[in-house]
């Protein structure tokens, strides 16, 4: 495992990733890093929460000068949130070199952006259709750009993107050197590769498994009328530090966001035909942790990366199994323990099956946590916060009449009565979710050898830059050998912790 000090990365650079507190490379960093020294084009593949963003981060900041004012740099990446994640890690890491990163995004004002543009930022950070508008109108100009890199590739191939980031590779220099990063290579994107890339090296961190190990996989039968009620035990039995919830509709998210409130949790939700206002603040809020359940749909289930997300829940089951790899991932990020759940009706076995198979990774069934499972979570909470008080700063006029109720009364039958009082008894408030059918899985689990899993999308609906709400694409997941144990990967310093506000 190399310390970053032995990439022969810039001084600058170093300096931030020292106050970002990483002190190893994770494996995927490891290998891009030294290579794209050497002008490489890179097909990048790893698992998720691995660092793939610092992979191709540093190199895009190293490419950069400071004297040129236009942008030399382009990342494209498939969501609007996923822009400004990684312009804000981008931003972090060439901090002291001088480096600015613009997020560029549909959404957002435009006349903003171009203000912002006129600022000289060094590197774009884009999605695909915003990014067109801004070359259309010459607000950015691609004569400058040296390296060009598309995170999460595929994704935006299955949302329509392909045409889009056709006609923008085309007017970008040839000389340029380009990274992509995909967790799967349909035909279609192998194309791109071939037509616009340089000899690629592809670099693949090997893995016995598509799912990171340090997730602990699990999953609840029952039938749909009861995954509500489901849901809301979980919570409250597992008290998660951050969870997210994923729908397979807008209407299931909103409705699910809307009753989970009722039922007094912490809760927002997020989706495509949210303003982008809404979602930014979303994102923003579940970050800082003021709320502390997410529901969403598959708009999130790419790259997001939001620091101590305990528990991902699938609350209907994604379309396909590479979906539900991305899903799970946003937790167990940076070598850090996850648990992720999945509500499967007993119509849906065959499919839970199957996704099985696809990642090759053994998921555990647990029994649906009833009303005594979640009261005992909340008595737990209890505790925990009472004795969070004790540890904290004193009362003293508290304490003299604490000194008189023990005369009185016995200690134990003191405390529990004050326990009472503080567990917040989980509620039972009626609630309206309208029933989902069940996922109907074209992909049927492997028999002996034959060919493996695929996404099924019926009837070829129209994509084109369409949030993705769970449907699969086409194409094989291949299972990639595992070595060494991710952990190896992530010594990081302290993460500051964060607190409720
Ligand atoms: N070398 C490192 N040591 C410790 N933490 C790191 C290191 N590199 C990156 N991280 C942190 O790990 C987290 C995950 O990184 P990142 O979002 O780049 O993962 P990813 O591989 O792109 O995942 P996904 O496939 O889900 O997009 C981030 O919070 C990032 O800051
Ligand atoms: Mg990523």
């Amino acid at each position: 495992m190399a310390l970053f000090n032995e990439l022969n990365i810039e001084q600058s650079i170093l300096r931030a990733i020292d106050s970002m507190g990483f002190e190893e490379a994770t494996p995927i960093q490891e290998q891009v890093i030294p290579l794209s020294k050497d002008g490489q084009d890179i097909i990048g593949q790893a698992q998720t929460g691995t660092g793939k963003t610092v992979a191709f981060g540093i190199p895009c900041i190293e490419q950069v000068t400071l004297d040129e004012k236009h942008p030399q740099a382009l990342v494209l990446t498939p969501t609007r949130e996923l822009a400004i994640q990684v312009a804000e890690e981008l931003n972090k890491l060439g901090k002291f070199k001088g480096v600015r990163a613009l997020p560029i995004y549909g959404g957002q004002d435009i006349s903003r952006q171009i203000s912002a543009l006129k600022r000289h930022p060094q590197i774009i950070v884009a999605t695909p259709g915003r990014y067109m508008d801004h070359m259309r109108r010459k607000t950015i100009r691609p004569e400058y750009l040296n390296i060009v890199v598309l995170d999460e590739a595929d994704e935006m191939l299955s949302m329509g993107f392909i045409e889009d980031i056709e006609t923008i590779l085309q007017e970008v220099p040839k000389e340029r050197r380009m990274l992509m990063f995909s967790a799967t290579m349909p035909p279609k994107l192998k194309t791109i590769a071939d037509r616009f890339m340089r000899s690629p090296v592809s670099v693949t961190v090997k893995a016995k498994q598509l799912t990171v190990e340090n997730i602990e996989q699990r999953y609840i039968i029952l039938p749909e009328k009861e995954k509500f009620d489901t849901l809301c035990n979980l919570l409250d039995m597992e008290t998660p530090e951050l969870a997210i919830i994923f729908g397979r509709t807008k209407r299931r998210v909103d409705e699910l966001t809307e009753s989970l409130s009722i039922r007094g949790f912490a809760v927002d939700g997020l989706h495509g035909d949210l303003k982008q206002e809404r979602r930014d603040q979303v994102i923003r809020k579940f970050k800082r942790g003021a709320i502390d359940v997410m529901v969403a749909t598959d708009v999130a289930a790419r790259g997001l990366d939001v620091n101590n997300v305990t528990h991902v829940i699938n609350f209907d089951l994604p379309q396909d199994a590479e979906s539900y790899v991305h899903r799970i991932g946003r937790t167990g990020r940076a070598g850090k323990k996850g648990i992720s759940y999945s509500f499967s009706t007993p119509k849906e076995k065959d499919h839970l099956n199957y996704i099985e198979q696809s990642t090759k990774q053994k998921m555990k069934q647990v029994p649906r946590p009833t009303y005594d499972d979640a009261l005992t979570g909340r008595h737990q909470e209890a505790v925990e916060n009472l004795t969070t008080a004790v540890e904290g700063e004193k009362n003293t006029e508290l304490e003299k009449a604490a000194k008189q109720l023990l005369q009185t009364y016995d200690p134990v039958m003191l405390v529990s009565a004050a326990l009472q009082m503080v567990t917040k008894e989980p509620s039972k408030k009626a609630v309206k979710i309208t029933g989902e059918a069940p996922v109907r899985s074209k992909n049927k689990p492997k028999r002996d050898g034959g060919g493996g899993p695929r996404g099924g999308r019926g009837g070829g609906g129209q994509r084109r830059r369409k949030e993705r709400t769970g449907e699969g694409g086409g194409y094989k997941i291949k299972a990639k050998k595992r070595t060494k144990n991710d952990r190896d990967g992530f010594k990081k310093k302290d993460r500051d912790g964060r607190k409720k506000s």
